[in-house]
């Protein structure tokens, strides 16, 4: 039988037909930036097969009438551990931009983290997100200053810890992008440095060349622990993909982990996060939470990376294209559709909790062809 697919007007049921509805929506150079991984695109289809090689092994015969996903991030209650990654520019999917998915996160009682390279601000973010758990994401840059006065302004505006990117030296190289001539629209800002020496260059040089000239190549754990110093936020490190930088991420005093291919947009060819993140788990040792993103679609995703030992899941793109549909009432969509799914996976393999999710409910699809061998 052929498969149902949903018209451009039709209501989407699930992300990817989200992402069909922004395909035919977002102009193209808006679009090529949002779906673009890094050079071949490797990781990026990994990242999605690699959940696929993932197969659930569900209980059954428990009670499964109440069906809790709440959990706490960093010891924040959320409703779900389905939460928002942060994504550069996104008032280039809907005016309301930052404000809407930040809103739609406060509504679903999850968290929203803030790009740096927002087009909407830190202050206006806040107001609108509200009694929200909203955490920033901050690019360390070579001017220390101006990076002590982004950790200052999210501080003063109740952001509840610091996501410190960490893969992102240089930008990595999206063909498609350059191809474009890709460079923020001349009407969106970057709203956290308006006024100042860097406001608007990145209108005029575009996003590659803006990081050349502003990121700090010279960035170590030692710069870590300066963050440290000048904060008492907690620090999550977003972008660690190896159980040894897992390990110095904690020596450090790093209180969370994202485990993060960056949407597979910076390095190509590395692993697919799902696959990464069992031996961070193991080498972190409950010493920090850990997160993932990458790839995470359907609630069975945020599932399988539950059983293997992250605490919540963040979502990318998904997000771009519930506000590329409808504003704010499309991210609540987006976020309500996978947490939903979530829920049913949860009720489907009878854990009633997030805590009980745990790796027996998951095997390597390898298991199933040689099982007497792993
Ligand atoms: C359009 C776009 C912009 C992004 N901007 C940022 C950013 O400003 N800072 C950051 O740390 N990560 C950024 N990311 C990476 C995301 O935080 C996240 O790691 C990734 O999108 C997760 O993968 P997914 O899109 O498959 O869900 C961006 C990703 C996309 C798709
Ligand atoms: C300097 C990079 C900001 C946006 C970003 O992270 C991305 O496009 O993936």
């Amino acid at each position: 039988m052929a498969p149902v697919v949903a018209g451009a007007d039709a209501t989407p049921l699930n992300v990817d037909e989200f992402e069909a509805y922004a395909r035919t929506y977002l102009p193209k150079k808006t679009l090529d930036y949002y779906v673009s991984g890094a050079d071949d695109m490797v990781t990026l289809k990994e990242n999605r097969a690699a959940f696929t090689r993932l197969k659930l092994m569900p209980r059954v015969l428990r009670d499964v009438r109440h069906i809790d996903t709440a959990t706490t991030l960093l010891g924040q209650p959320v409703a779900t551990p389905v939460c928002i990654a942060p994504s550069a520019m996104q008032r280039m999917a809907h005016p309301d931009g930052e404000l809407a998915s930040s809103a739609a996160a406060a509504a679903q009682k999850t968290c929203f983290v803030l790009s740096t390279i927002s087009t909407t601000s830190i202050e206006d973010v806040a107001a609108s997100n509200g009694a929200g758990l909203r955490w920033y994401q901050l690019y360390i840059f070579k001017d220390r200053e101006l990076t002590r006065d982004l950790v200052v302004r999210a501080e003063k505006a109740g952001y509840k810890a610091l996501v410190l990117t960490v893969d992102t030296p240089i930008l990595g190289s999206r063909e498609a992008d350059l191809r474009n001539g890709f460079a923020l629209p001349r009407h969106l800002t970057m709203a956290n440095f308006t006024g100042g020496k860097h406001a608007h260059r990145v209108n005029e040089v575009g996003l590659s060349q803006y990081t050349k000239e502003l990121f700090d190549l010279n960035i170590t754990w030692d710069d870590v622990a300066w963050l440290k110093s000048i904060t008492s936020l907690p620090i999550v490190v977003k972008g660690v993909l190896t159980p040894e930088d897992a390990v110095l991420a904690c020596d450090v005093g790093c209180q969370g982990i994202l485990v993060s291919n960056h949407g597979a947009r910076q390095l190509d060819t590395v692993p697919a996060t799902i696959e990464a993140l069992p031996a961070i788990v193991q080498a972190v040792a409950g010493r920090a939470e850990v997160y993932l993103d990458g790839g995470v679609r359907r609630g069975t995703d945020a599932f399988k990376a539950l059983a293997l030992g992250a605490r919540a899941v963040f979502l990318g793109r998904p997000t771009l294209w519930g506000l590329a549909h409808s504003g704010q009432q499309g991210v609540e969509d987006v976020l309500k559709m996978v947490t939903s799914e979530l829920a049913h996976a949860m009720m489907f393999s009878a854990t009633t909790s997030i805590a009980e999710i745990g790796p027996n409910y998951v095997r390597h699809e390898a298991y199933f062809r040689s099982p007497s061998k792993l």
